[in-house]
């Protein structure tokens, strides 16, 4: 761990057992803003009004930017009250009270506006913290801008309420779960956000997995972007959208950061008002007859998710008989010609044939003639060889729909003279089946069955 990482964690930790002392301290501290504080002249004293007066300013426009939220799930116009109330009060969420007694293990990520911490609570399960990043650019252009720590906090805290209030309003299994908050923790000085904990989305490590690893990404993104199209909110535009606003969690994608979110499509006089700007694509939607955009949102979303994630990871390694399907989606998308709704239908109907095996409807039976079954057993010292894409590193094991399609593949790779099956099941019910080269020993197990080529099989496939 580098020695800023280190450095950071203390840090936080320090930072949390001390929540009580910082809270006193920023009391006092306000209390001196309040009596006014500074002495440096009349001039300086303009000046600094007029700074602040411009924060004053734009600390109102984020709050206003926080009202369509209300207005549009609970019905409140005033806002503030309520958020309290309801996240504070909440007595299942974790609260400031639980914050003092948790460890900081692990900086999980941090952007231009919030750092992520992994955390343990004292009941020893794992919890992601999100605050506002100090070290951030959000948080030094401000200082920069006018020099109050304190103004600069509320300021940049309002894209952590904001996506608080958003998390609170909009659920669904690819979207994050918020277990709790607190507004004054004291950790960094405010606000922060406890999230299920997740992995940060790696691109690089997504393109070297299965496809059926990153088919569910995809997938999941299109199901949440389905979602979003017809939230309590509304539908909701992610503007800001890049892999790094996702997190895993167990292999299923989720959404973790919506501070860019927008939930009113934009409205318009004529159709050019309806522009959809990409860098090498431009899509210009129909102005509705009541003045606004319909779909853009979604369009704007669809067309994100086709650039950012489809184009990397749904082509490549499609099975064959998929591909048409495959295919067909990265038109529609790439052109917009449907919608999402029409989109996910066409993810589901890849998802059915995938697992009810519809696509190995070409595979010749007679293959697993060459295998010897043995039942109830496991192999040991077993010599393998690595495949790509395996389930694991230094070993060639794959998901296949049954002991057919496993023998295929088998059949397909030179060194393979044996293959098992386990119980092991990937998150369509697909089974894990190990493939190796050889072995020493058989010993008993219930779970598993042995498959082993004959040598016909093997040389046939050596002299190939
Ligand atoms: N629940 C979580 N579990 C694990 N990592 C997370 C979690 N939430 C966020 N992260 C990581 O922390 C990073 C920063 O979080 P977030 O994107 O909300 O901050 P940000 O300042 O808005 O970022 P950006 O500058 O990209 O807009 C994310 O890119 C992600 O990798």
């Amino acid at each position: 761990m580098s020695s800023t990482r280190t450095l950071f964690l203390v840090s936080s930790c320090l930072a949390l057992t001390l929540i009580s002392l910082t809270l006193v301290l920023k009391k006092w501290h306000l209390g001196l803003r309040e009596e006014g504080g500074g002495d440096d002249g009349p001039d300086a004293d303009l000046k600094l009004d007029l700074t602040s007066e411009k924060l004053i300013q734009q600390l109102r426009e984020r709050q206003q930017e926080l009202l369509p939220f209300y207005l549009n799930s609970t019905g409140d116009q005033t806002g503030n009250e309520t958020l309290n109330e309801e996240v504070l009060g909440s007595e299942q969420g974790i609260g400031c009270s639980d914050l003092s007694g948790m460890t900081v293990v692990d900086l999980l990520g941090s952007g231009y506006t919030k750092t992520v911490l992994k955390v343990l609570t004292q009941q020893g399960s794992a919890v992601a913290l999100k605050s506002v990043n100090e070290q951030g650019s959000d948080m030094r252009t401000c200082l920069e801008d006018f020099r109050d720590p304190q103004g600069c906090q509320e300021l940049v805290s309002f894209k952590l309420r904001k996506e608080v209030i958003l998390l609170q309003r909009l659920k669904h299994p690819n979207i994050v779960e918020l277990r709790g908050q607190c507004r004054e923790s004291g950790l960094v000085g405010g606000m922060v956000a406890v999230l299920e904990p997740g992995t940060p989305l790696q691109m690089i490590q997504l393109l070297q997995s299965p496809w059926e690893e990153r088919f569910r990404v995809c997938l999941g993104l299109v199901r949440l972007l389905q979602y979003l199209s017809r939230s309590p909110l509304g539908s909701v535009a992610l503007l800001d959208f890049q892999p790094r606003q996702f997190i895993t969690v167990s292999g299923e994608l989720k959404l973790t950061d919506l501070d860019d979110a927008v939930v009113r499509e934009p409205s318009c006089r004529i159709d050019s008002d309806c522009l959809l700007q990409f860098p090498l694509r431009n899509f210009t939607l129909p102005c509705s007859s009541s003045g606004v955009c319909e779909g853009l949102n979604q369009l704007r979303n669809l067309y994100n998710a086709y650039r950012y994630f489809f184009i990397y990871l749904l082509p490549h390694q499609a099975p064959a008989l998929l591909k048409p399907l495959v295919e067909e989606i990265m038109n529609t998308t790439g052109e917009l010609k449907k919608n999402v709704e029409e989109t996910l239908e066409d993810f589901e109907k890849v998802l059915h044939e995938y697992k009810s095996g519809l696509h190995l409807q070409n595979l010749q039976p007679s293959v697993i003639k060459d295998y010897a079954v043995v039942r109830g057993v496991k192999t040991a010292g077993d010599m393998d060889y690595r495949c790509w894409p395996s389930y694991e590193q230094q070993a060639c094991v794959l998901s296949v729909h049954n002991a057919l399609e496993a023998a295929h593949i088998c059949s397909s790779h030179p060194q393979c003279t044996s293959f098992s099956l386990s119980r092991q099941r990937t998150w369509t019910g697909r089974r894990l089946a190990s493939f190796r080269s050889g072995f020493s020993q058989m010993l008993p197990d219930v779970n598993s069955t042995l498959y082993m080529r004959s040598q016909a099989g093997v040389s046939t496939a050596a002299q190939l």
